[in-house]
């Protein structure tokens, strides 16, 4: 055998003839997991260096679904303290849930039938059931203990920022990787004995190697360490279904006897919740570069959406319209095809600079301007709505008030990280307009903190932006609405829509949630025949759909938008940002719509 191969892939791929007609999920069959190490440790114990976005949830999880006890640490002592607290430092659908499952052993607010905690988009379910504690300790721990924590595992997940660097060679560019290093260095200089580290943080590919020369060039004498990659697929929002039922697992280690051991180890772990065929296998360099390549691609597939709208707007081209029968190929496939304001969120920028910067160092030029163009394109689609809400509002937006509803880079979640927010608010400010924010989940004070590192000094922010309770406070008085982000309680779409899409349903046929996404009733496929899959590939029965709807339709809070009709100033100017409103309400309601990827009202009364 040749090496550098990982046994269990070149099992695998001899003799496979890639065809057109192997489909991927008959390629992840042929790498049999079960053939890797039978010797191998048996994990009792992991630590996660970082409590973040990643770290947490992921821990959760893990000490939810397996018989392992998990121990999350973070040099930030303030964010383990609010772990530790019933208000957690990160908003995720479920997270909470799962959280007091596994931290503090509450076994209510389940799904009697799936033992899955039942997602809400509002609040806790555990706020109303406060009887449900129970006396059982659960397997997962927060603590500012770090040296002994990492004394006591056997396998340690590093879940620790890697943020674009700020300074110094490669800035803007390259991933800092001081956060790994300083992990690194701390593993090797407590462990007492042998460790499995596995690199769940996203860097560049063959950081690996770095890490296997820090921890062996300092370790204590006769301790051994083995470095695994599994980077992390989740998305935020979606996370704790994400990592309940993962596309796929992947396990990356040295093509070496100890190597295949240790990949063996945390293939036991994941195997407790996730189908044998969805871990995969592969050497450690394949394992790093596979989750840029990921990132990259579905960034992609949004800048090449948001260039596809900008066409659309001066066409008369629908963009929901021109996505969604993208979609239905199934070479292409419905996912990740939605124009918005452009993407954000901490990582898909800083993958694709990482790509670029690993490009370019490899003198791979022409490599590298392919994928920095996705950047560009995504700051052309901000700037572009930018110059259409100027020019709408008769290209003067001096004194006038702008509400934004949604500050978080996406629904559901309470990451700002590169959020588009930030980019149209500064806009606004520039052009002299009074800005009123209104956000569901994120806090006030980091909302402050991102205008601040964008650019400006906080007394000169607050004389031209508010941050209100409500999006009627944000609403009231203003001249235009702008929708970033696309939560549930901005919709104005009724939900009898709803109800007529739950009454098609079979409830002995296996369907996808998904459906219920799609743009217009019009759209959606006839259920039970070609229902698209959700996120993680998996369906889900008609009656867990039910419960998604129904506790959808107990939601409270949808805006009211006659309410905000009757405060705003005329004529009332609407930018949906995510194309998630009824535009015809909106316009029965005397508002002007003006939407991303659909001709704007001068287009459309110009003839075009
Ligand atoms: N946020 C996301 O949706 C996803 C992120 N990733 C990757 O996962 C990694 C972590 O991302 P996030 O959780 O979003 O970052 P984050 O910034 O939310 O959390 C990282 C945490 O690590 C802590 N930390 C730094 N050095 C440490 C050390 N030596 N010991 C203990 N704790 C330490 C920080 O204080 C921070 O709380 C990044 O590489 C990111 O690219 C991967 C998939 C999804
Ligand atoms: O490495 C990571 O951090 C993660 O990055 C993304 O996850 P995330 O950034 O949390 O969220 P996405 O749902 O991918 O959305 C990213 C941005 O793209 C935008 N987006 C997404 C989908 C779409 O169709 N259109 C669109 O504009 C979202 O609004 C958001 O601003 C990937 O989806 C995850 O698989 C990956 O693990």
């Amino acid at each position: 055998m040749n090496g550098n191969a990982h046994p269990s892939i070149d099992h695998g791929l001899r003799g496979l003839k890639l065809e057109r007609s192997v489909t991927p999920a008959q390629l992840r069959l042929t790498r049999p997991i079960g053939k890797i190490h039978e010797d191998h440790v048996t994990v009792k114990k992991i630590t996660c260096l970082g409590s973040g976005f990643v770290g947490g949830p992921t821990s959760a999880v893990t000490a939810y679904k397996s018989n392992v006890e998990v121990t999350v640490v973070d040099i930030n002592e303030q964010r383990i303290h609010a772990w530790q607290s019933e208000h957690l430092p990160i908003y995720e659908p479920g997270l909470q849930e799962i959280v007091y499952a596994a931290r503090d052993g509450i076994t209510a607010a389940f799904d009697d039938h799936t033992s899955e905690p039942l997602l809400e988009s509002k609040g806790s379910l555990l706020s109303v059931i406060p009887s449900a504690r129970v006396s059982a300790r659960g397997k997962l721990f927060f603590s500012t203990e770090i040296e002994k924590a990492i004394e006591e595992a056997d396998l340690i997940f590093v879940c620790v920022n890697t943020p674009t660097k700020s300074t110094g060679v490669g800035k803007g560019a390259a991933a800092d990787l001081g956060f790994v290093e300083n992990a690194t260095r701390t593993i090797a200089r407590v462990a007492k004995t042998d460790k499995i580290v596995v690199e769940k943080s996203t860097v560049p590919c063959k950081t690996a190697e770095s890490i296997r020369a820090i921890l062996s060039e300092n370790a204590r004498p006769g301790v051994r360490f083995n470095v695994l990659s599994n980077p992390e697929f989740l998305a935020e929002g979606t996370a704790i279904r994400d990592l309940l039922h993962p596309d796929r697992v992947i396990i990356g280690s040295m093509p070496t006897a100890e190597g295949y051991s240790a990949a063996a180890s945390l293939v036991d772990v994941y195997s407790q919740w996730v189908p044998k065929e969805r871990i995969i296998t592969m050497n450690l360099w394949s394992s790093e570069l596979c989750k840029l390549a990921a990132n990259a691609m579905l960034a992609q597939r949004i800048s090449s959406v948001n260039a596809l709208s900008a066409i659309c707007e001066v066409t008369g081209a629908d963009v929901d319209e021109v996505s969604y029968a993208c979609g239905l190929d199934s070479r292409i496939g419905p996912q990740m095809l939605k124009a918005g304001p452009g993407f954000g969120g901490s990582c898909f920028q800083k993958d694709i600079f990482n790509i670029v910067y690993l490009s370019e160092s490899l003198n791979l030029n022409e490599v590298a301007d392919f994928w920095r163009v996705i950047i560009t394109m995504n700051e052309h689609q901000k700037d572009r709505f930018t110059r259409r809400i100027i020019s709408c509002l008769f290209n003067n937006l001096t004194n006038k008030r702008i509400a934004v509803l949604g500050f978080a880079f996406k629904k559901d979640t309470s990451d700002t990280r590169e959020s588009p927010a930030i980019t149209l608010v500064s806009n606004f400010v520039a052009e002299q307009a009074h800005v009123a924010i209104y956000d569901p989940k994120v806090t006030e004070q980091q909302i402050w903190r991102e205008l601040v590192d964008y650019g400006g000094s906080l007394e000169k922010l607050k004389l031209n932006v508010e941050v209100t309770q409500s999006a009627y406070a944000a609403c009231e008085g203003a001249d235009a609405v702008v929708v970033v982000t696309e939560w549930d309680e901005f919709s104005n779409k009724t939900k009898l829509d709803e109800q007529v899409v739950l009454s098609e349903i079979d409830p002995n046929q296996s369907i996808s949630p998904k459906r219920f996404d799609k743009p217009r009733e019009a759209h959606l496929p006839s259920p039970g025949k070609t229902g698209f899959e959700n996120k993680t590939g998996g369906v889900t029965t008609a009656r867990d759909f039910q419960l998604t709807v129904k506790s959808l339709a107990a939601e409270v809070g949808r805006l009211d938008w006659a309410r905000i009709a009757q405060g705003m100033r005329k004529p009332r100017f609407v930018f949906d940002g995510r194309n998630m409103l009824d535009h015809q309400k909106l316009e029965d309601l005397g508002f002007r719509v003006e939407a991303i990827g659909k001709a704007s009202r001068k287009a459309k009364e110009s003839g075009n």
